[in-house]
């Protein structure tokens, strides 16, 4: 039989003319129906079988040992014998009751209907006594009910329909609490104690998320927005606290307390596994924040970001061909977070505390980022002899030289860390396809200059937008399959120099791809990296732009640097295509899709050669150990197709 989801010996008993009676059955669990067998051959019919959309509760129960009970909307397709028909007369509701071998056991049930009855939450597990909390479907009123009000306003305004949450309500939830973490927001937390359902006024959409409306420029610059964004609206975990419980659930259930890593209500029963879970990511991030910071304090001038974290059962990674180190140093032990003054301290282990205007000559704003603007500028004079030994000896410096400048007011960033992040990562990382960081000045402890190479062709989402906004809004690309295939393997060797030294990057996407006018291809913005040891050698923290992320992260599992292939993948979609996969989705539904819709697919893909094929595939599967290492992905046919930067450079529009 297909689809069977869980299967085992059961006794059972229904409510009815032999209530009284307890039957050893043969328990399926498919797709669309528990089914009850005589025995486990199935040659025969099953002696019930209930529809899982029928389901409207299920909770554990003291009648038996080890027992559940079933409350399903009576269906007018049950046989009911005379007896029957009367039995159920005053009463819709019918109820099953099962008991199973061990206690094990009847977790691992509830667990499986759970995850598969779509008026039931698919969040939560009840493991002690009664099932409280129920998120559903009211067909009737066309609306969600059960969910905290924050998730209800969220689902109203997005695309999610009745089918996804039908399709796979856990890859909702997931997104749903991807979704808040991601903006910061805090709906669950300022919900009153009222349940309601969907019947609200539409939530105004936060303004970077409103990209699904527009026409597909202003929607990529939106989306850009978005982008740009993120640094005050990503990491939501480096400045969240343990959120409660959602209050607005049914019955008022409200969690009070933490006792020995199980979330119990205020009855002092168990609730939500998945909430637990989400708790415990929480704690850990917040963990992890600590452990940055304390690293700052630590860190000396030659060394890269460390977060500590003790990763959740964290497994060691199995693909490491791709150069993971030996582990660098034990878990740092978990302190407050740093200030301010604390962080200046440290980036002038990098930085020059002077004042570096005499030194430059700015020509003109290059463009803007979220922590500040870039300019290109001229170096006029050298910093000064005794300034000098900061000065990175990778790179030579000559008066005249063209720079960039990205200039940062370090009171006004919410994010200094990330900065710090960026700073650090910069300057240990010298490779011919990252951009080459020079040096940095710190003015008064006020604002932080960080000196770049001049990458005069701009980013490479440029180059994609110049193409849709000359086609008459008709996606197409502006590449053609050799010059994607060079980036492609530009980007493929950056990459294999920071997986090589066990960094990932987790934000790589057409916008962090910066060209030259020696057609050279570069990866930027080194604010989202973070160092992996064999120890901790997948993470869990979510971080990236939602459009390009793996999916693992948007379930908020742990992962390795192979997100970075995904990313990759998703950015030769975006190179293809115009644009990437789901941007015309509302941001919460391109979340579902990610987590739910598997390995995204060109549209056209028959416009694409075989080798190109076969390379995405490389790149895309969900399964983190099916997906190549950038080592190998350095070996595919397609990325012979490339052709060399000289034949590139002519064949991109300069600004
Ligand atoms: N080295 C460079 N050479 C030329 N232009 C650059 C350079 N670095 C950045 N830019 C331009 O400046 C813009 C902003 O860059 P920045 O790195 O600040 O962006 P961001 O990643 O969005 O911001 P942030 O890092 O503050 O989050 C880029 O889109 C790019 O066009």
């Amino acid at each position: 039989m297909k689809g069977i989801k869980k299967e085992g010996w059961i006794s059972y008993k229904a409510d009815g003319m032999f209530s009284f009676l307890w039957q050893k059955r043969y328990l399926i669990l498919n797709d669309s129906y528990l089914l009850f067998y005589k025995n486990d051959r199935l040659n025969e019919e099953p002696v019930l079988s209930v529809a899982l959309t029928s389901i409207s509760n299920v909770s554990r129960i003291q009648l038996k040992q080890n027992c559940f009970e079933i409350l399903r909307a009576a269906d007018q397709r049950d046989n009911l014998s005379a007896i029957n028909s009367y039995f159920y007369e005053s009463n819709s509701k019918r109820s099953i009751f099962v008991s199973t071998g061990t206690e094990r056991d009847l977790h691992g049930w509830l667990d499986a209907i759970f995850a598969k009855c779509p008026l039931l939450s698919g969040v939560s597990s009840p493991t002690n006594f009664t099932h409280k909390v129920h998120v559903g479907f009211d067909p009737k009123m066309g609306n969600f009910v059960g969910v905290p009000d924050g998730w209800a306003k969220l689902l109203q305004t997005s695309e999610i329909t009745y089918d996804d949450w039908n399709r796979n309500s856990k890859a909702v939830i997931k997104a749903l609490q991807f979704y808040e973490d991601y903006n910061g927001l805090d709906t669950i937390q300022s919900e009153k104690q009222t349940h309601t359902s969907l019947g609200l006024k539409p939530l105004k959409s936060p303004t970077k998320y409103i990209v699904n409306k527009r026409s597909n420029s202003i929607k990529r610059s939106l989306s850009k927005t978005l982008r740009k964004n993120k640094t005050d609206s990503i990491l939501p975990a480096y400045q969240s606290e343990l959120k409660p419980f959602p209050r607005s659930f049914e019955n008022n259930n409200s969690v009070t307390s933490i006792k020995n890593s199980k979330l119990y209500d205020e009855d002092g029963m168990h609730v939500s596994k998945d909430y637990v879970a989400y708790l415990q990511t929480k704690q850990l991030e917040k963990r992890e924040q600590q452990a940055i910071q304390q690293h700052f304090r630590r860190h000396d001038s030659n060394a890269i970001l460390k977060p500590h974290r003790a990763a959740p059962s964290a497994p060691i990674a199995k693909d490491h061909d791709g150069g993971i180190k030996a582990p660098t140093e034990d878990l740092l032990e978990l302190k407050d977070a740093g200030d301010f003054d604390e962080i200046i301290m440290k980036m002038k282990t990098v930085a020059i505390d002077v004042n570096p205007r005499p030194y430059f000559q700015m020509i003109e704003k290059a463009g803007q980022g979220a922590s500040g603007a870039v300019y290109l500028s001229k170096r006029i004079k050298l910093p000064q002899e005794n300034d000098l030994r900061f000065l990175n000896s990778h790179c030579h410096r000559i008066v005249k030289e063209r720079v960039a400048i990205k200039q940062i007011h370090l009171s006004k960033q919410p994010k200094k860390q990330l900065i710090m992040n960026e700073l650090l990562v910069m300057n240990d990382s010298h490779h011919e396809n990252i951009v080459n960081f020079l040096e940095a000045y710190i003015i008064d402890d006020e604002e932080l200059w960080v000196i770049m190479e001049y990458m005069e062709g701009g980013c490479l989402t440029d180059i994609l937008d110049a193409a849709a906004g000359s086609n008459d809004g008709k996606k197409s690309s502006a590449l053609n399959e050799s010059q994607i295939s060079y980036i492609v393997r530009e980007t493929c060797q950056g990459l294999k120099f920071l997986h090589g030294n066990n960094i990932i990057h987790r934000d790589i996407k057409s916008d962090n791809i910066l060209l030259n006018s020696r057609g050279l291809v570069k990866i930027t913005d080194f604010g989202f990296c973070v160092e992996l040891t064999e120890k901790r050698s997948k993470r869990a923290t979510m971080v990236g732009t939602p459009y390009w992320m793996a999916p693992e992260i948007v379930n908020q599992k742990q992962y390795d640097e192979k997100v970075d292939v995904w990313s990759l993948g998703i950015m030769l979609i975006e190179m293809i295509e115009g644009e990437p996969p789901y941007l015309n989705e509302d941001p919460l539904k391109a979340l579902y899709l990610i987590a739910n819709n598997g390995s995204p697919r060109l549209r056209h893909a028959e416009l694409v050669s075989n080798k190109t094929r076969q390379f995405l595939d490389a790149c895309l599967p969900v399964k983190v150990e099916m997906r190549a290492s950038v080592r190998k992905l350095l070996t595919f046919e397609f990325l012979s197709l490339a052709c060399g930067p000289e034949e590139f450079k002519l064949a991109i529009k300069w600004r």
